[in-house]
């Protein structure tokens, strides 16, 4: 049998069993020599590009972060100068402290030189071995050399004596003190102790600490991940730095190659290791994957100030302005203090987060943006009933608030709408010639036509777990919502959904999986996080769990950018909030375009039925026992509209449909022998005909 054994130089030679054997094989070449094929050649290539540093430094691409970056630069230079013309005085003394020493010191020096000190061991060297006729030259080589030196000297000292006496006398006494200052000062440097150096360090303040690359390896290094340790280690390959860190808006950016095997996602776990690591605030140390990047290219981000503290910019529809929904609209700012804008046209958005970290107010600055597009029809439901959104409903199509039984009616009343617009909206826009809607879509142009209604409408519904997860409304919700969030978007309807309980139950997953627009506030396990930002992003790095306690309304956002993001929502509260619907409402006026609510029509209602006695109708008295699943068929063929969805089940969720809705009324179901449509009899989860009388009497008595 023959064996592999690694050698230097990454050889792999083959070996033979037996020692003494002659060698047989052939030897491998690990690392094989490279010869590029065509088709690897322009991969490779590609692949170079991307390596390249960008022509213009990232902070120059904005204008804002050019600014940042010239106004720190400006602030740290008037910083250091400040700093040591303070200490100026400080520095004078320590000169004339210093200028004794430094006058013997050029004193010495002139004497060494005048006198060829220098050349002295080799004359003394000659006389040693008594070698007389290099002595002599040696010799006569000093004295024609100290001679000339002496007349230099002796010139040299009478030009400075007369320049000295002409400046004694013609110069005014400022210059005096000038020329003493200088020659002081002069002395005093030449007399300073190299390991004393006359400047102290102008010791930066910490909200502009220069970030180091020995700093950030020193903070990987506390992490305790061992690959990192081994790394850095003293045989280590080291951390590396594929770009210089640079100042980037008011921070600085470090990009960070990992240890082989190490992943960015493991580094954003440890972000509070990190933070102490580089001894730095929480808040200002933020780490980010870069997802065009291998899994362990880290950008890490550390700001002068924590993100909550730092001064965000005014919400730029905060005084004036109005929008269409078909440009992005202005949301918040990320960790840079960069405008971020979302564009919520074609899109629906999902907003989840722990209670208390800010997601009414996130939902709440969309809304108001949407409020600003007059064309825009808002349909809003707060089912948490505290008013968070009570400002936007004079500008509201449809509007209700509290967790209760009517407001949850009367969203699905509104989501049933909606449901119907969909199928209309569709035909509208196939009915149009093609170059109208050259894309099948809503574009601006027909959203403006009002005999069309093809205007964005936008649904909104905080909480949406209170609907979802309740079982009245639930089912019937989450049809209506799945269908809007997977064909609204190309017909001009934006779903907007707010939850803190992102689980299966609360949210169904078609419907958070069809979410282009994913906002994840503060969380605390990974399921919630993938169940908003989506499946593996926790995984890749894009982590709600690293936000703190401190850190409100700051979020993971996917789907705005191509790339993930950090974003704060802008701090829109209750009193500015009214202000700008008061806006959004006048602009509305003007146009028009008020409508629904906010002009006293009536709330859209849930058709009204009495299951009691649909069973009742749609079975015979001889009927004294029936399976759940036969009855929702017929149930949904007497009212399509109330229990059509329910007929689409799967038959066990049909049967599951109606005992849960029977159960409301007191009535049991049990297993129930029957015959199946084949004609075989077995058992199956059904209800006595009777018990449904009794209960409907009981409920007319
Ligand atoms: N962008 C922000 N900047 C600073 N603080 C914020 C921001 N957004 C929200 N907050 C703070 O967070 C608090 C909670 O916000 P909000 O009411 O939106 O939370 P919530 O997640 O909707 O809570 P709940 O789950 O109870 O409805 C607010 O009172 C506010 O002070």
């Amino acid at each position: 049998m023959i064996a592999t054994e690694e050698m230097q130089d990454g050889m792999v030679i083959a070996l033979p069993d037996e020692a003494d054997d002659v060698l047989e094989g052939t030897v491998l070449l690990v690392d094989q020599p490279h010869a590029p094929e065509p088709m690897d050649l322009i991969a490779e290539l590609a692949a170079r590009r991307q390596e390249r540093s960008p022509l213009i430094p990232v902070w120059l691409k904005s204008r804002a972060d050019a600014l940042q970056v010239l106004k720190w630069q400006a602030e740290h230079t008037g910083y250091v100068l400040a700093y040591h013309v303070l200490r100026g005085p400080k520095y004078a003394v320590k000169l004339a402290a210093r200028s004794p020493a430094g006058a013997w010191r050029l004193l010495v020096e002139l004497l060494r030189w005048l006198f060829d000190m220098e050349g002295r061991p080799v004359r003394r060297a000659a006389a040693t071995k008594e070698e007389a006729t290099d002595y002599l030259a040696l010799s006569r080589q000093r004295d024609d050399r100290v001679k000339a030196r002496l007349w230099t000297v002796l010139v040299g000292a009478i030009t400075l004596l007369l320049v000295g006496i002409f400046v004694a006398v013609a110069a005014p006494t400022w210059a005096h003190w000038a020329i003493v200052g200088v020659l002081v000062s002069a002395a005093g440097l030449i007399g300073s102790p190299a390991d004393k150096p006359l400047l102290d360090r102008a010791v930066v303040p910490s909200h502009v600490r220069k970030l180091t690359s020995d700093q950030v390896v020193d903070a990987l290094g506390s992490l305790g991940i061992s690959a990192i340790n081994q790394a850095i280690g003293k045989n280590g390959r080291g951390i590396t730095f594929p770009a210089p860190i640079m100042r980037d808006g008011p921070g600085w950016r470090a990009e960070v190659d990992l240890p082989l095997g190490v992943t960015v996602s493991e580094v954003l776990d440890k972000r509070d290791k990190l933070a102490s690591g580089l001894r730095r605030a929480l808040g200002c140390v933020w780490p980010e994957p870069v997802s065009e990047e291998h899994p362990g290219r880290l950008v890490l981000w550390v700001g002068d100030q924590e993100m909550r503290n730092a001064r965000q910019p005014a919400w730029p529809l905060l005084k004036s302005g109005q929008v269409s929904l078909f440009d992005p609209i202005p949301y918040g700012s990320d960790q840079r203090g960069r405008p971020i804008k979302v564009l919520l046209m074609f899109a629906n958005v999902l907003i989840g987060s722990m209670p208390r970290y800010g997601k009414t107010f996130a939902l709440r600055v969309l809304l108001l943006a949407c409020a600003l597009d007059p064309l825009a029809e808002l349909r809003l439901f707060e089912l948490k009933g505290t008013g968070d959104l009570s400002a936007l409903e004079k500008v509201a199509h449809h509007y209700a608030k509290g967790a209760t039984d009517s407001a949850k009616a009367a969203c699905v009343a509104s989501l049933a709408e909606v449901y119907a617009e969909l199928d209309r909206r569709a035909e509208v826009i196939d009915g149009l010639p093609r170059h109208q809607a050259p894309e099948f879509k809503v574009t601006p142009e027909l959203a403006a036509r009002r005999d069309l209604g093809l205007h964005p409408t936008v649904v909104a519904i905080d909480e949406c777990q209170e609907l979802f997860s309740d079982d009245e409304y639930g089912q019937e919700a989450a049809k209506y919502a799945t269908a809007i969030i997977k064909r609204g978007p190309a017909l001009g309807i934006i779903l907007i959904l707010a939850t803190q309980r992102p689980d299966k139950d609360s949210l169904p997953k078609a419907i958070s999986a069809n979410a282009g627009i994913r906002i994840c506030l503060r969380v605390m396990g990974w399921q919630e996080n993938d169940m908003i930002l989506g499946t593996g992003m926790h995984q890749a790095g894009v982590k709600a769990t690293m936000f703190t306690l401190n850190d409100k309304g700051i979020s993971w956002a996917v789907g705005i950018a191509e790339d993930p993001l950090i974003v704060r929502s802008a701090y829109l509260d209750g009193p500015t909030s009214e202000l700008i619907a008061e806006r959004a409402y006048q602009l509305r006026l003007a146009a028009g375009t008020l409508s629904g609510q906010a002009i006293g029509q009536e709330p859209a209602k849930r058709a009204s039925y009495d299951l009691l006695a649909d069973v009742l109708t749609v079975t015979t008295a001889k009927e004294e026992k029936v399976w759940n699943s036969t009855i929702v068929d017929r149930l949904a063929e007497l009212r399509p509209d109330a229990y059509g969805q329910w007929a689409g089940l799967e038959d066990d969720a049909k049967t599951a449909t109606l005992t849960a809705r029977l159960k409301e009324y007191g009535v049991k179901t049990e297993d129930t022998w029957g015959r199946d449509t084949a004609g075989k009899g077995r058992n199956r989860k059904g209800f006595n005909r009777a018990d449904v009388a009794e209960a409907l009497a009981k409920r007319k008595i």
